[in-house]
C-alpha cells in the first residue's frame, strides 16, 4: 500500500490504493499503517512455579511421546525482535537442538513459469511476494498468508535429522515461527486491519483447520518460546537490519502485532481452535536485553531454555 512504501510508482491500482489510503484517514479502520493502536501488557499465569513459564503440563503425556523422542518448539515474537539471532544462539548451544529457520527467502523468490515458458526460456520470472504484500497489503495479504502457511507447513513436516533421532539426551526441533502464528498473529491481524476481507478470512480459517486436523500430531508443538520486547525496540532493530521490503513498516503496525502476541501468549484471550495449543507451555524471555554483546545474559537465556525443554 502507498502508505507502507511512499516511493512506489502510481499505477491504476496505486491510484485505487491512494484513494483507499485517503479514505482511511477519515475512517481509520481501513489502513493498518494509519491505525492508532495501544499496546497492553498482560500478566503471566499465576499457577506456575517459574514466572517465565506458563501452563506447564508436568505429568501429561503428549501424543508425540509414543512415536518419537523429539520435542518440537516454536520461537515466536514480533518482527525484528531477534528470533533469528536467538535461533543461532540455540543452534550453537547444543548438538541435540536443531533450528529450522523461517522460509523468508522462499517468499522473496517465487519462480513463476508456465510449462511453455519453461521449455522456451532459461530465465524464470521471479516475484517477491513479501515486497508485494508490504506494497499493497489489501491486494496481496490473503495470497501471502496462503503461501507463508504452506511453506511453514512444509518446514514443520520435515523429519528430524538422524542426529536428533539417535540422541541420548533430550532432542528438540526448534522452529522460527509456526503455522499457528501464521493464523493467530499475522492473518488475524490482517483481517482486523481490513487487509483480508471476511470471505478470505473464512476461507483461510477453513483450510487452516482442515490441514491442522488432517496432519494431526505431525504438526503439533510441545512448547513455545516467546521473545518479548517493546515495539519501539523492535522498530530500532528493524531499522538497524535494513531489509529493503520493510522500509515502509511503521511503529503502529509493530504495536498491532505486539498486541496480538500478548493476547495469544500472555493474556490467553485469543480464541484458539486446537485443544493441545490451548494449554501449550510458554516460556517468556525478555528480548529487550542486548544479549548479543553480553555473555552472562546469553548464559541465563540458555539455562532458562534448558529447564523449559526438560519440563516438556
Ligand atoms: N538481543 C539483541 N540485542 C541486540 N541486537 C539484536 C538482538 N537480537 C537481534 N538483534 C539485532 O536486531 C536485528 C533483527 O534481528 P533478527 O533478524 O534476529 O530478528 P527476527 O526476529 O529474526 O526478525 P524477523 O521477524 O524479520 O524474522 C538484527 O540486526 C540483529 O543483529
Ligand atoms: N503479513 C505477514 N504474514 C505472515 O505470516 C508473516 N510472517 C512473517 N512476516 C514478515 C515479517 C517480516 O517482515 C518478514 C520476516 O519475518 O516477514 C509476515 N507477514
Amino acid at each position: 500500500m502507498a502508505a507502507l512504501l511512499p516511493h512506489v510508482s502510481v499505477t491504476v491500482r496505486g491510484l485505487r490504493q491512494l484513494w483507499i489510503f485517503a479514505s482511511s484517514r477519515r475512517k481509520p479502520s481501513n489502513c493498518f499503517i494509519l491505525r492508532e493502536m495501544t499496546t497492553s501488557c498482560g500478566v503471566m499465569n499465576k499457577n506456575t512455579r517459574d514466572p517465565n513459564v506458563s501452563s506447564l503440563r508436568k505429568h501429561s503425556i503428549s501424543s508425540k511421546d509414543a512415536a518419537s523422542p523429539v520435542r518440537r518448539v516454536s520461537i515466536e515474537g514480533n518482527i525484528a525482535v531477534g528470533k533469528s539471532t536467538f535461533a543461532k544462539l540455540l543452534q550453537s548451544a547444543s548438538p541435540d537442538w536443531e533450528v529450522m529457520t523461517e522460509p523468508v527467502s522462499e517468499w522473496q523468490n517465487i519462480e513463476g513459469k508456465t510449462s511453455k515458458e519453461r521449455d522456451s526460456s532459461p530465465h524464470a520470472t521471479v516475484s517477491n511476494l513479501l515486497q508485494m504484500m508490504y506494497q499493497d497489503p489489501q491486494r496481496w495479504s490473503y495470497t501471502f498468508q496462503t503461501y507463508s502457511c504452506m511453506t511453514r507447513l512444509r518446514t514443520q513436516l520435515q523429519p528430524p535429522p538422524a542426529r536428533l533421532l539417535n540422541s541420548k539426551a533430550l532432542p528438540v526441533q526448534v522452529y522460527e515461527r509456526s503455522i499457528y502464528s501464521d493464523r493467530y498473529i499475522f492473518a488475524l491481524n490482517m483481517f482486523e486491519l481490513g487487509c483480508i476481507n471476511a470471505t478470505e478470512w473464512m476461507v483461510y480459517q477453513d483450510w487452516h483447520s482442515l490441514l491442522v486436523e488432517q496432519f494431526g500430531h505431525q504438526v503439533e508443538l510441545e512448547g513455545i518460546i516467546y521473545l518479548r520486547a517493546s515495539p519501539q525496540k523492535c522498530m530500532e532493530r528493524l531499522k538497524l537490519r535494513g531489509r529493503p521490503e520493510e522500509k515502509g513498516v511503521q511503529l503502529d503496525y509493530l504495536e498491532g502485532l505486539h498486541e496480538q502476541h500478548e493476547k495469544w501468549l500472555v493474556e490467553k484471550s485469543t480464541e484458539i481452535h486446537f485443544k493441545k495449543l490451548k494449554n501449550i507451555p510458554v516460556l517468556q524471555l525478555d528480548a529487550n536485553m542486548e544479549f548479543k554483546s553480553d555473555p552472562e545474559a546469553r548464559e541465563e537465556f540458555i539455562t532458562k531454555v534448558k529447564n523449559f525443554f526438560s519440563a516438556l
